[in-house]
């Protein structure tokens, strides 16, 4: 695995590696990584891309400054995690590679509904900094192809949004949710939970899939409802239960008939912040 930590080192490594073909796959984290994110570098394997994947933990999309100083760090059991999955390309830049100009003089994209509900509400400015990052990013690599989990699926929306308002012809690629055996979606912040707290967390899932199995029921006020008490119940404090249209993230206050849709959760334990979703 080549690894790289100047945009100009990286950015002469695959121009030859363009110039003998190849294409590019692009799998963007903040490190801390698990088998979700090597789940994105498999995938790209898997499609014959050559792989690369980044690590930055970017300070513009954290909204919650205190959210920044404990996001959890370790990077050499990334490097070996990555290196076991056949990862060719890590960047590992730090904030003046991605900013050079300085974090305020990066560009703004406007991302309209999107940034205004769900996570966009509850995180002021979340996605400001995520459209900043990924279109630096994006800039840098020129994937033909970008990796993106579904368990952050607003911020899906937003990429998605973010390649058209570039113009460029990036193929985004959403990849399944993993998680544990009882169910919580894995996540980086996850090892901040208590063993407890870890056990009571799996909660989350169980309510979507309840959510899921109501529909039928035609009442999703009630099934909301019941949601936010199994969630108290565990010690969470629950931000949303929403379901929404899984195209554009219009919310909606009932199930809809000939809509696909998706019900996703933010939820507190403590000072841990936990998301989730599924379609339906
Ligand atoms: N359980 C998962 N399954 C599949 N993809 C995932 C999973 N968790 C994260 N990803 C994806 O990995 C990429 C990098 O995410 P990130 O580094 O923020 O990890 P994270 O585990 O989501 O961390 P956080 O604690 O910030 O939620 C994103 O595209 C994200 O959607
Ligand atoms: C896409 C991303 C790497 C941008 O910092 C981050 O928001 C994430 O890890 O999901
Ligand atoms: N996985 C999304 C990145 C964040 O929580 O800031």
């Amino acid at each position: 695995m080549f690894i790289f930590k100047k945009v100009g080192d990286l950015d002469e490594y695959l121009q030859k590696r363009r110039a003998d073909g190849d294409k590019i796959g692009f799998v963007p984290t903040m490190g801390a990584l698990h088998e979700g994110h090597i789940s994105l570098v498999a995938r790209c394997k898997a499609d014959g891309v050559l792989s690369v994947c980044s690590i930055f933990v970017n300070p513009t999309q954290f909204n919650d400054k205190n959210d920044l100083a404990r996001y959890p760090v370790s990077t050499e059991a990334d490097m070996e995690l990555l290196l076991r999955a056949g990862c060719d390309v890590l960047f590992l830049p730090d904030v003046s590679e991605i900013y050079p100009g300085g974090e305020d003089k990066a560009p703004v994209y406007d991302f309209g509904y999107l940034d205004t509900i769900l996570e966009g509400a509850q995180r002021p400015g979340h996605f400001k900094g995520v459209g900043q990052v990924v279109a630096r990013l994006l800039q840098i690599v020129r994937p033909q192809k970008l990796y993106m989990g579904q368990k952050d699926y607003q911020q899906c929306m937003v990429v998605r949004r973010l390649l058209q308002i570039m113009g460029t012809d990036t193929e985004l690629e959403i990849c399944p949710i993993i998680r544990e055996a009882d169910g919580l979606a894995m996540s980086s912040r996850n090892r901040r939970l208590t063993e407890p707290q870890r056990t009571l967390a799996g909660i989350i899932y169980q309510c979507l899939v309840s959510i899921q199995a109501k529909q039928g029921t035609d009442n999703f006020a009630l099934v909301r409802k019941e949601c936010e008490e199994l969630l108290r119940a565990k010690g969470l404090t629950p931000e949303y239960v929403s379901l929404a249209d899984a195209r554009d993230l219009r919310l909606l206050d009932n199930y809809e008939h000939n809509t696909l849709m998706v019900a996703l959760i933010a939820a507190r334990m403590g000072d841990i912040r936990l998301i989730d979703n599924i379609l339906l």
